[in-house]
């Protein structure tokens, strides 16, 4: 199996370019589900979970073009791919394919709404919580749906006539959940209105892109989406917006290994909350014309608590990579997981590098640590696995991150961007 190899204790220092981001092209690509007509997605980042989402939508009746030529590129940043889904040929997900990511599951809000029916395994994704499906279940039933849960499965049927638009307010914000409602809203006889809807950039641009397609919503962005159904949907071009999990872990390598950086087709306004403790901890970050440029020289860590928290707030997916940086720090600070109950995986291996961190409950105490000695350490899931990287990148000698197949879902060339940076990455194939 492949490991990672970081020799760390050099800066950072040139140009980052920022994917498309995984988890705005995976609702993006589900999204072609709704239409018969093509539906062409630019700055598709080159990722496992896309390529994996490629074959579960090809299951579905989805012919998949990349670059408009029909094989696969295996190479070159991201891309411009072409779904097109004349007829839904199978609205059964296997247990197979969902179980291996969380997204796969969406594909139930577009089934439904344009055959009536689907029957979709449970999903799987990343060990970090329980991850019910509860919110799913209600919001679509609110629509009218039938929804029974059957050997690991859940089989939804539509009305007579198709879904009904509803008002449904969800009692906890659900990422997921939104897309699900949304998309199946834009197919629904009547208006729907999702109440308490996630706020997060993912969901504007695929509203976005949906409205692109025909679709008519109003207030994505705000915790109040309003759909009014339409009977069809077409097809659009639609650029993928930037990875803003992506930005923000690069920004916290350099803050981590010092130097000066400049993280291109980016924007600070993806990710203020996550800038603004940066800056508290030391980093210079500005808006440049075309992303960000991060900078720490000389001057050490400072400590910061941080909160994650539904957008605006602090993004739960870059809580493992804050947790790496504040390793360093020169005080005790402490960071509190509200969103998932177990996101402190990488806390035993960042202990490997010599990292002092206590848990107690959803919140963990570090107390800064003068160096980290690199060691040999485990992935545990995508973004655990990058706050290792980081770790290494500060750590004296050798850090070996093994598993990284979690790495490959979500992080695009990840060791090519470090390397070019004067970063000592490589894969290393056993
Ligand atoms: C592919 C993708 O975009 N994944 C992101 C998405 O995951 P995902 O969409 O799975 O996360 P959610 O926003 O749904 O989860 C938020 C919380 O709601 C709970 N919940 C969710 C659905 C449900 O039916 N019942 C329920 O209780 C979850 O267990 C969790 O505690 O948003 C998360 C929160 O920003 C991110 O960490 C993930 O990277
Ligand atoms: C948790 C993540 O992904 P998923 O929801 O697909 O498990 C993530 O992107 O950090």
């Amino acid at each position: 199996m492949d490991r990672i190899r970081i020799v760390g204790g050099n800066e950072l220092n040139g140009i980052i370019p920022i994917s498309g981001a995984k988890n705005a092209a995976l609702p993006l690509m589900i999204a072609s589900l709704l239409t018969s007509d093509t539906l062409t997605l630019e700055n598709v980042p080159h990722l496992a979970d896309v390529e994996l989402l490629m074959r579960i939508l090809g299951n579905h009746g989805v012919d998949v073009a990349v670059n408009g030529r029909r094989e696969r590129q295996e190479d070159g940043y991201s891309r411009t791919i072409h779904f097109t889904c004349r007829t839904i040929v199978d609205t059964t997900a296997p247990y197979e394919l969902v179980a291996k990511m969380r997204a796969s599951f969406w594909v139930i809000g577009p089934l439904l709404a344009r055959e009536g029916q689907a029957r979709v395994s449970l999903p799987g994704g990343c060990a970090i919580g329980t991850r019910p499906v509860d919110l799913f279940i209600e919001g679509l039933q609110a629509l009218g749906a039938t929804m029974e849960i059957d050997g690991g499965y859940i089989n939804a049927t539509a009305p007579k006539g198709g879904l009904i638009g509803a008002r449904y307010d969800f009692p906890k914000v659900s990422v997921g959940a939104t897309h699900v409602l949304m998309m199946a809203a834009t197919l629904a006889r009547g208006t729907t209105v999702i109440g308490n809807a996630a706020r997060e950039p993912e969901i504007v641009d695929l509203a976005n892109c949906l409205i692109a397609m025909g679709a008519k919503i109003s207030g994505a962005g705000t915790s109040t989406i309003t759909i009014e159904g339409v009977t069809s949907l077409s097809g659009a071009r639609h650029r993928v917006l930037p990875d803003r999990i992506e930005t923000g872990t690069y920004a916290m390598a350099v803050a981590m290994a010092g130097g000066d950086v400049t993280l291109e087709n980016t924007d600070v306004a993806l990710l203020d909350t996550a800038l603004e403790s940066l800056r508290r901890a030391g980093a210079t970050v500005s808006p440049t014309n075309n992303g960000i440029r991060v900078m720490r020289n000389g001057g050490g860590i400072q400590p910061v608590d941080v909160v994650t928290d539904p957008f605006p707030g602090f993004p739960t997916d870059l809580q493992a990579q804050f947790m790496a940086l504040m390793t360093r720090s020169s005080g005790v600070s402490h960071i509190t997981e509200t969103i998932f109950e177990n996101r402190f995986m990488h806390v035993q291996e960042l202990a490997r590098l010599g990292a002092k961190i206590s848990l107690s409950g959803q919140t963990a105490r570090i107390e800064g640590v003068e160096k980290l000695k690199g060691a040999p350490v485990m992935a545990t899931d995508l973004r655990a696995s990058v706050s290792l990287v980081i770790a290494g990148l500060a750590a004296e000698g050798e850090t070996l991150v093994s598993r990284i197949y979690h790495l490959d879902r979500g992080f695009e060339r990840l060791e090519d961007k470090l390397t070019r940076c004067g970063a000592v990455v490589e894969r290393i194939s056993d």
